[in-house]
């Protein structure tokens, strides 16, 4: 069951080939507070990572916005891809058309951000496609209506979240290497943020005290609690290193400083579990190709 990443393959020849939309870890989530609107505020640390979701963009001429094949289970027009492209027109009052190929590599509701991680990339390469040159913070401003998570892959580097996680400042972390269980359930983001027994009032840290090693997620106890999967998946890990959740789950993941080490992981866990071996990124892979076009 494990997966090593690959390369995505090649597929539809669309504007500017394939392009990266990549994973992301919560490598520490504190919940300080909550909004009127519900909304929690948040302390996080996001890293990419070098396992992506692959897209395709083919230009059409009827103005339409389209995917190729829709995921199954995600009614086309739902497609975060689909929202991204329908909302950078409204915004812009381009006419523009696209077809959208996804080729999905990430786990769905994962705490991997692969949905918002597409809604970004759709959002960035469209704006070159059809030459809008809207500024990044505005497309994280879009973006942010699509999703909490969806501002920081604009962004497009290893962050210090807070707010919402739409307040960003560039972090440098190391490049370690991550083996990471998917357990076979989906976390419900809004049932967790929901869930009373949430802890609510963390105190509210410096970038030097996770640097220090504050690494904790505010999540971890009720997710375990209410998907034993999950508290499976960490059991597991924490026999080789120390597990932890990303965002409100489902994966959990554990850090190496080499990709040996975290291979020998891979490698035990991978016959019970649906594991994947990653790189952290600094910098996301999506802009490293956007330089290049
Ligand atoms: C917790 C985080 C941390 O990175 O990640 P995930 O575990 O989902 O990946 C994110 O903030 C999730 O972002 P995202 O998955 O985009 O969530 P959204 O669609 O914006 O929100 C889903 C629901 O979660 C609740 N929500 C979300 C974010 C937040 N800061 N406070 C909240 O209370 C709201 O009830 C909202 O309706
Ligand atoms: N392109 C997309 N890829 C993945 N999920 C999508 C997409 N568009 C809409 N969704 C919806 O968003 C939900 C959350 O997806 P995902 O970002 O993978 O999880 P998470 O936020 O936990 O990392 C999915 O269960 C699905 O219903």
């Amino acid at each position: 069951m494990g997966f090593i990443v690959t390369e995505g393959m090649e597929f539809i020849s669309g504007w500017g080939g394939k392009w990266p939309a990549p994973a992301k870890l919560n490598l520490m989530l504190r919940i300080t507070g909550r909004r009127e609107d519900g909304y929690h505020l948040l302390q996080t640390v996001f890293q990419m990572l070098d396992l992506c979701d692959w897209l395709a963009f083919r230009p059409v001429a009827d103005g339409s916005v389209s995917l190729l094949s829709p995921i199954p289970g995600v009614p086309e027009q739902e497609d975060l891809t689909v929202r991204a492209a329908n909302l950078l027109k409204l915004h812009t009052g381009c006419e523009a058309g696209v077809c959208i190929e996804i080729e999905k590599k990430l786990p769905m509701g994962g705490g991997l951000g692969g949905g918002s991680s597409d809604a970004a990339t759709t959002l960035v390469v469209l704006n070159r496609l059809w030459g809008l040159r809207l500024p990044k913070q505005e497309l994280m401003a879009l973006g942010l209506r699509l999703g909490a998570d969806v501002p920081v892959f604009v962004f497009g580097h290893a962050a210090w979240g807070e707010g919402v996680g739409e307040e960003l400042q560039p972090i440098m972390l190391p490049e370690q290497w991550f083996v990471i269980i998917k357990p076979d359930c989906h976390v419900n983001t809004k049932e967790i943020f929901c869930s009373e027994g949430l802890t609510r009032d963390s105190k509210v840290i410096k970038m030097s005290d996770f640097l220090a090693g504050e690494e904790s997620n505010d999540c971890t106890e009720e997710v375990c609690k209410m998907y034993p999967r999950v508290r499976d998946a960490m059991n597991a890990l924490s026999v080789y290193a120390g597990a932890r959740l990303t965002g409100t789950g489902a994966c959990v993941f554990a850090q190496f400083p080499s990709k040996e080490e975290a291979e020998v992981v891979f490698q035990a866990l991978k016959n019970e579990w649906l594991v994947f071996l990653a790189k952290g990124l600094n910098e996301s892979p999506l802009y490293k190709k956007l330089e290049q076009e």
